[in-house]
């Protein structure tokens, strides 16, 4: 095993423990903190391949503070501590540990959170080593490409935006004094992998329709690699220019400058990222930066040496290429946050990585699933969906794993399991946080081992197959409850995308109500172009507890009620005013559940409790009756209406 452990745990007694295990299982441990002052000195002289972190230590500092050196060291840390609080693990969450084991734990737990910190950290290493080595080769290709100027940078801006997430780029080079020229271009994101490009002259166009903003002559630029997130970019924007500009005109918050030294024959060049993100950028896309200035330098500097067709003065630049959002076809919207998701899902598709998406019920976890399928290598084998609320626990699994003739009374014939339905295929596990915990372990083996046990069978049966899961729940506090196993959490959380909810995301209703206007219409047959500014403000203000699918919904019934071509009048659900004693404070406070909660009920009394049929609650809100029914149940909705 040999790897090098450093304990940082205040309690003698445990650390003595878990020394004499480690060593047991053949790791070396190569010191006992007690502080976060003395982790930090053994850090130095030992550099540990990983490290066992307490979170209340000896000392005013805790494993959660020393664990921002740690990722910054690039050395793994699994969280050890006797703290399960919510509050507690979502801290230690955003600090991205390898592993968290709540104590009392067993001293096998922790031997398979080693293994598992081990191969991730030795996977991500070597994933990301992988994705540096392509980019390289992509700059370098684009340098050996006969495009001209604007269409090469604008391949570098796409290149470059899944290691530097950003809204902006600006590129423009300096005279010998250090002044940039006005030759500078700016790739402003308006999608997926698709930019609006404009010149100097372009941004003078913009910034006319706001005089107070004059686009800076001879403006210096940064000469290192560095950052400025939130305060810092603050300073930054405090003196008018160009960052002040971004930063009023396009609501940017941070900035990464990454400035590229002349040469003999060129001059010297400069990127600047920008980003609405105000944490942005990190050390991480520095070091990054630092690494790509040869081969920036490289692609810069053919360009200056090729002959640059004049580019229009204000003219707006589209893409040269067709938008490729096309390959999210299925998810519409635009917005910055729906745009990160398409990032991740680009990122991990083609590889066979666990995902767990998380989001509000109805903000398109489903959809997300789709997209990693058809992405990935596997597109051309099943994708089997199973939704594991509406399993009652009896029946998940022989649904999930299959039986053999006779397993039990009643299984009259053998039955193939989900899982070997998805075989050399994708499983995607929907509502995973509603899995008994008896079948959770059972998960956990499939995951570990790749192999599920039919229910009666008498050996273990290989499967290949890539997991999604995804779940509405909030899946650290069910763990902290005891309701969900850590170890699974962990497998599952490999590559976690969260999805915004659709008041996270307005910006995109217009043309989402577009795209299901297109849908009901050729469905019902009726010619509907669009929808009223006034209707448009109606949708625009509401606060979308049902995201996605109830935007559907209401969208689908305006479309069948409209009086004209055009969708004048929207109906919203009723909601109860709040009572004046609430505070507004309480209010933002309610939970995704309670949300749910009551988003169901409104739509159970709007069709007198009916909850099957073609005017059923169940065919509004588009899921099956036995996933609504399932859904009352554990929300706590009384089935006192008539079916
Ligand atoms: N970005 C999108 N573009 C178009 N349609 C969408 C989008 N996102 C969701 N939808 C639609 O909204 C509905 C809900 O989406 P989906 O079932 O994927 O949500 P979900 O998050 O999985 O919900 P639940 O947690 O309730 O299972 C579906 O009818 C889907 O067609």
């Amino acid at each position: 095993m040999n790897q090098k452990i450093l304990i940082v745990e205040d309690q003698f007694i445990e650390a003595n423990h878990l020394r004499i295990m480690l060593q047991r299982a053949e790791y070396t441990v190569c010191g006992v903190a007690r502080s976060v002052e003395q982790a930090e000195e053994m850090i130095e002289t030992h550099r540990p391949d990983l490290v066992l972190l307490d979170i209340f230590l000896t000392g005013k500092r805790t494993g959660i503070d020393l664990a921002a050196q740690l990722k910054e060291a690039n050395i793994p840390f699994i969280y050890l501590s006797a703290n399960s609080n919510e509050e507690v693990l979502n801290a230690a969450k955003a600090t991205h540990p390898y592993g968290f084991l709540v104590k009392p734990f067993r001293d096998n737990d922790l031997l398979v959170t080693l293994q598992i910190a081990q191969y991730h950290h030795e996977n991500g290493l070597e994933s990301q080593l992988r994705k540096e080595t392509q980019l390289q080769t992509q700059l370098a290709t684009i340098t050996a490409g006969q495009s001209n100027r604007q269409q090469r940078l604008l391949m570098i801006a796409q290149v470059l935006q899944p290691f530097i997430s950003f809204d902006m780029l600006v590129v423009g080079s300096l005279d010998e004094a250090g002044a940039q020229q006005h030759d500078t271009l700016h790739f402003l994101r308006i999608g997926f992998n698709e930019y609006q490009v404009f010149t100097h002259d372009g941004l003078k166009v913009i910034l006319n329709a706001r005089p107070a903003h004059a686009v800076p002559a001879n403006e210096r630029a940064f000469s290192q690699v560095q950052y400025f997130n939130e305060t810092s970019f603050k300073s930054v924007i405090a003196k008018p220019g160009t960052h002040k500009i971004m930063a009023e005109t396009f609501g940017m918050n941070a900035l990464l400058t990454l400035p590229l030294p002349p040469g003999a024959h060129h001059r010297q060049c400069f990127f600047s990222f920008y980003s609405r993100r105000p944490d942005a950028f990190t050390d991480d896309h520095v070091s990054l930066g630092q690494r790509i200035q040869p081969f920036l330098v490289l692609a810069t500097q053919s360009m200056s040496e090729s002959r640059v067709p004049a580019i229009g003065s204000d003219v707006m630049h589209g893409l040269p290429e067709p938008s490729p959002n096309s390959v999210f076809d299925n998810i519409i919207g635009t917005s910055p946050q729906l745009t990160a998701v398409f990032e991740l899902i680009s990122q991990v598709a083609p590889v066979d990585t666990s995902v767990l998406i998380t989001g509000a019920s109805g903000t398109g976890k489903e959809r997300v699933a789709d997209s990693i399928h058809a992405l990935s290598p596997r597109k051309a084998h099943p994708l089997i969906k199973v939704n594991c609320a509406a399993l009652p626990a009896n029946l998940i699994e022989s649904e999930l794993f299959g039986h053999e003739k006779g397993a039990f009374t009643g299984a009259i014939e053998k039955r193939t399991g989900r899982f070997e339905q998805a075989n050399n295929g994708t499983i995607f596990l929907d509502e995973i946080g509603d899995v008994p915990l008896e079948t959770q372990v059972k998960l956990l083996r499939v995951l570990q081992q790749r192999e599920i046990e039919r229910i009666g069978g008498k050996a273990p049966v290989k499967v290949n197959i890539r997991i999604i899961a995804a779940t509405n729940k909030n899946l650290e506090k069910e763990v902290a409850e005891g309701r969900f196993r850590l170890d699974l959490y962990y497998r599952l959380n490999v590559f976690p995308i969260q999805l915004p909810s659709l008041t996270e995301r307005k910006e995109d209703i217009p043309l989402l109500v577009n795209h299901f206007i297109g849908i009901y219409s050729r469905k019902t047959g009726r010619k509907i172009s669009g929808v009223s500014d006034k209707a448009l403000a109606v949708l625009m203000a509401y606060d979308w507890p049902g995201n996605i699918r109830e935007l559907e919904n209401i969208t689908e019934r305006a479309v069948l009620l409209a009086k004209g071509n055009l969708i004048e009048h929207i109906s919203l659900p009723v909601r109860q005013p709040a009572m004046p004693s609430e505070k507004a404070e309480e209010v933002r406070l309610k939970t995704i559940f309670e949300n749910e909660r009551d988003y169901i009920i409104q739509v159970l009394e709007k069709c007198n409790g009916r909850i099957r049929g073609e005017d059923g609650a169940a065919a509004i809100l588009k899921i099956p009756p036995t996933t609504l029914g399932s859904k009352m149940k554990k929300l706590g909705i009384k089935r006192n209406f008539s079916f």
